[in-house]
């Protein structure tokens, strides 16, 4: 290990944020009412620029007036090269009574995006004398804030949350598609010509290295690393691959843009029984062979060691968290 220890992320569940555009206020209790555990309100590229001043009123009108329970409540901002995002945030601030919790801050592209919703935010709540410091999240969705993500998670002590933003990242970086999230058609390998049997493609993850940079910026900086939307809602099955990749590289969570993905992003965020009885086997046995003087031993017929209490406690903290 090296001396310096990384800080812990914020120790709640974030398994799914359910979107829902700021111009459309009848969905407004439905997301109060969904099972996700964080909701946001989007003003940004859900909402036409006709529309964004209404949009603004009904979020601080939902703010102060719908019962949000237990739930993490953001609100997405404009981006920073906009006339809309100033006003975002001083209207937001000024004008709701201390439920809102987070501001997503889209299109991160230099560290100084955060720095300057920072210091528009603290002096807000300086003049109010706000007990409540509001957190924030942040989108890596350009070719800028990728080149720039360690920089960006270590930009402000508010920074709660990093997201890939999948549809503006592929515009971004000049990719060849228009599907929001998921398993690109142009992205696969074939077999070798000469290669024995059927010449199948094989799909590869083309979120891949974005959505690794994006979790070790985060595990350095105490940041939740969450991934953004997968905009085919007709594809279960693709979501939750997906998904699966994508905690399997370490993210807690992802977004739903449609209420039916968000049962699927909380069973593939929560721990499975089975996941959870393994890894308590696994501190059990680390626990007998250190009694025996061992650092290392056997389970179900595998190498387990010392590492593997580390790995074991993240599935069991997990699962503590969620209480499941
Ligand atoms: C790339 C990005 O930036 S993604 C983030 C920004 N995008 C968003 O926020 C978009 C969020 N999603 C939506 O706006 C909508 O879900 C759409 C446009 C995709 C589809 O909307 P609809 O055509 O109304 O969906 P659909 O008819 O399937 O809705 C089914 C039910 O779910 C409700 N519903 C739809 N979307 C949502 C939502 N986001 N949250 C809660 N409830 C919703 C509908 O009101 C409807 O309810 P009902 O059965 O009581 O009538
Ligand atoms: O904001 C999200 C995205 O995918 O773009
Ligand atoms: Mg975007």
């Amino acid at each position: 290990m090296s001396f310096t220890i990384p800080p812990s992320p914020p120790a709640r569940p974030n398994r799914c944020q359910l979107f829902g555009p700021g111009s459309r206020p009848e969905l407004f209790e439905k997301l109060a009412s969904s099972e996700a555990d964080v909701i946001n309100i989007d003003l940004e590229d859900s909402v036409s620029p006709a529309d964004k001043a209404q949009a603004r009123a009904n979020t601080i009108k939902a703010i102060n007036e719908i019962a949000w329970g237990k739930k993490t409540l953001s609100v997405r901002i404009n981006g920073l090269d906009t006339e809309f995002w100033y006003k975002d945030v001083v209207d937001l601030m000024e004008q709701t009574n201390g439920r809102l919790d987070l501001i997503m801050i889209p299109k991160a592209g230099v560290a100084a995006d955060l720095y300057a919703v920072d210091a528009l935010v603290s002096s807000i709540e300086l003049a109010r004398k706000s007990e409540k410091r509001i957190g924030f999240e942040a989108i890596i969705e350009t070719a800028m804030g990728f080149a720039n993500v360690n920089a960006i998670a270590a930009a402000s002590k508010r920074l709660q949350s990093l997201h890939l933003g999948a549809a503006d990242f592929a515009a971004s970086m000049g990719m060849q598609t228009t599907g929001i999230g998921g398993t690109q058609e142009g992205y696969y390998a074939l077999p070798p010509k000469d290669a024995e049997g059927p010449r199948a493609p094989a799909y590869g993850d083309v979120w891949h290295s974005v959505v690794s940079a994006i979790v070790a910026a985060c595990r350095v900086n105490g940041v939740l690393p969450v991934e953004g939307p997968f905009g085919d809602f007709s594809d279960d099955d693709g979501f939750v691959a997906q998904a699966r990749r994508v905690a399997t590289m370490g993210m807690v969570g992802k977004w739903a843009i449609h209420p039916k993905q968000v049962a699927l992003a909380n069973s593939v965020f929560t721990p499975s029984e089975k996941q959870v009885t393994e890894a308590r086997e696994i501190l059990n046995a680390m626990e007998e062979a250190t009694r025996t003087g061992q650092g290392a031993t056997t389970y179900k017929g595998r190498l387990i060691d010392i590492a593997s209490i580390k790995q074991a406690e993240v599935i069991v903290k997990q699962a503590e968290m969620m209480g499941v």
